[in-house]
């Protein structure tokens, strides 16, 4: 590990990207006015409503099976707090996930489309999808897809980046509900902001992590902390 990497490490997120950005600029790089900001945006707990549309196809399906409610829900993993219910529920939970419609039925979360459009018209700007599809692959990823170009269009496929590994992936800011983003590349260029949903509204607070409550809060003022 280099002495900047371990530099790097000790600052606080927010300012590891502007770090990064003045050692660029050092070595050469464009200069801080022609830099575009790049933002990752997560689909599912971020713009698609997972949540939501699991629960409700669970429970058309296993109308007799117990289920936690969205208030009840703990963990980023509804297989696990499923399977702490019940040890068969786990399994019961991820077919519901794996079935054909169910990434391309979900429900656009309020606000979402609209800030990403808001966003991609923005000056110095670029907007990217980063979503993980999961590894049973016959509707997920397809689906996925069809989603952003029936709810953004077809050009936004442009802007989508589906990866098992989100920390290989560059930018300013990625926005996600998952509270912890790990991978192959310890120090990720982006910063992580926690997108507040059912799961991780109770975790206590993390002075070293933003968080952006819904689209309904200041993501605008989020993007410009960047450009400074
Ligand atoms: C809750 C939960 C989710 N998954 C899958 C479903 C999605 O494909 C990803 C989450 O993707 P994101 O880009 O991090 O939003 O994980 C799962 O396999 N098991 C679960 O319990
Ligand atoms: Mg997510």
């Amino acid at each position: 590990m280099t002495l900047l990497t371990r530099v790097a490490r000790l600052l606080e997120p927010q300012w590891r990207g502007r770090f990064a950005r003045c050692l660029h600029m050092s070595a050469g790089g464009r200069s801080a006015s022609a830099r575009r900001l790049r933002v990752l945006v997560d689909m599912d707990g971020v713009i698609a409503d997972f949540e939501g549309g699991f629960l409700k196809k669970y429970r058309a399906r296993y109308p007799a099976e117990p289920y936690v409610s969205l208030e009840e829900r703990r963990g980023f993993w509804v297989s696990s707090q499923y399977g702490q219910l019940r040890s068969d529920l786990c399994e019961k939970a991820i077919s519901i996930w794996e079935s054909k419609n169910f990434f391309l039925e979900l429900d656009p979360l309020p606000g979402g489309l609209a800030a990403l459009k808001e966003m991609s018209k923005m000056e110095n700007t670029d907007v990217f999808i980063c979503t993980s599809p999961i590894k049973h692959y016959h509707y997920c990823p397809y689906e996925k897809y069809a989603w952003i170009e029936k709810h953004l269009g077809y050009e936004f496929l442009e802007r989508t980046i589906l990866t098992r590994d989100k920390t290989l992936v560059s930018g300013d800011l990625l926005i996600d509900d998952k509270p912890d983003i790990l991978g192959a590349e310890a120090n990720p260029a982006w910063e992580h902001v926690l997108f507040t949903a059912c799961h991780n509204k109770h975790l206590p607070p993390c002075p070293s992590r933003r968080r952006l409550l819904s689209w309904d809060d200041d993501w605008r003022a989020l993007l410009d902390s960047k450009r400074r």
